[in-house]
C-alpha cells in the first residue's frame, strides 16, 4: 500500500506568531480526517522549534526545506541534519525548482542532501519537475528521467517521497491537467525499484482542484505552496473527496 501524505511547503512565509495563527484555525479540522492520510507541515527553519512544541501530540508530522551533507562546518547560511533532528521532524524536502533555479543547486548537491537526510533518520521529499521551455521542447521525460536518475545514486527507496512539480505550473494557478500528471508520474514510478514510493504532485494545487488530482491512479499525494498558507484551504486540500 502506498502511504497517500498532503504536505503544505510554506516557502519564505510566516513568523512564528503567524505559525500559531494557523495551527488555531487548522488543527479543529483534522477531526475526521481519515487516519491513514498522513499531513505533513514544512515550514521556514526558524518556526521549527515552536511548530515541533505546538504539534506534539497531533497528528500533523513537521518537516524542513532544506538540509546541507555535511554534520556541521564553515557553510554559512545553512543547516544539518544533527541540527533538524533535534526538532523531532520526519521529512525534508529537497531540490525543489527553487533551490536548483535560486542557489545553484544540481542533481549532485541534491543527491548528496537526500543521502543526509536518511542518514538521520529523515524522509527526504525529492523534487523534480521541467521547466515551460523544456516542456515545450517535448524533453520532460528526458529531464525527470534524468532527475530521477542521477538524484538517486545510493538513496534508499524505502525511505523517499517524490515530488512531481512541473516549474511551469507553480504559483502560476496554471495546473498540470491531472491526467498529465498522472502520466509523468507513471513514468517516475517506472523508473523505480521500489514501486510502492509515495509521488505526489505539486503546482498550484488548490481546494478547486485537489479532487480530480487525487483520484488519479499513480498520484499519492500533494505538496502545496500557496495554498498551504491559509488554514481552511489547506485543511479542505487535506480532506479531499
Ligand atoms: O512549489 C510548490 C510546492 O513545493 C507549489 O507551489 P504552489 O502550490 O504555490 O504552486
Amino acid at each position: 500500500m502506498r502511504q497517500i501524505i498532503i504536505a503544505g511547503n510554506w516557502k519564505m512565509h510566516k513568523t512564528q506568531t503567524e505559525s500559531l495563527e494557523f495551527l488555531q484555525g487548522f488543527l479543529s479540522h483534522l477531526e475526521d480526517t481519515p487516519e491513514e492520510r498522513e499531513t505533513v507541515l514544512c515550514v521556514p527553519f526558524t518556526c521549527l522549534n515552536f511548530m515541533s512544541k505546538n504539534l506534539h501530540g497531533s497528528r500533523v508530522k513537521l518537516g524542513a526545506q532544506n538540509i546541507h551533507w555535511a554534520d556541521q562546518g564553515a557553510f554559512t547560511g545553512e543547516i544539518s541534519g544533527e541540527m533538524l533532528k533535534e526538532f523531532g521532524i520526519n521529512y525534508v524536502i529537497v531540490g525543489h525548482s527553487e533551490r536548483r533555479q535560486y542557489f545553484g543547486e544540481t542533481d549532485e548537491t541534491v543527491n548528496a542532501r537526500l543521502l543526509a537526510a536518511q542518514k538521520h533518520g529523515l524522509t527526504p521529499i525529492l523534487c523534480v519537475g521541467e521547466s515551460k521551455a523544456q516542456r515545450d521542447a517535448g524533453e520532460t521525460e528526458a529531464v525527470i528521467s534524468a532527475q530521477i536518475e542521477k538524484d538517486l545514486v545510493n538513496v534508499d527507496q524505502n525511505n523517499l517521497v517524490i515530488a512531481y512539480e512541473p516549474i511551469w505550473a507553480i504559483g502560476t494557478g496554471d495546473t498540470c491537467e491531472a491526467a498529465e500528471a498522472n502520466r509523468v508520474i507513471g513514468l517516475i514510478r517506472s523508473q523505480l525499484t521500489n514501486k510502492n514510493v509515495t509521488i505526489q504532485y505539486g503546482g498550484s494545487v488548490n481546494p478547486k482542484n485537489v479532487d480530480e488530482i487525487m483520484a488519479q491512479p499513480e498520484i499519492d499525494g500533494a505538496l502545496v505552496g500557496g495554498a498551504s498558507l491559509d488554514p481552511e484551504s489547506f485543511a479542505r486540500l487535506v480532506n479531499y473527496q
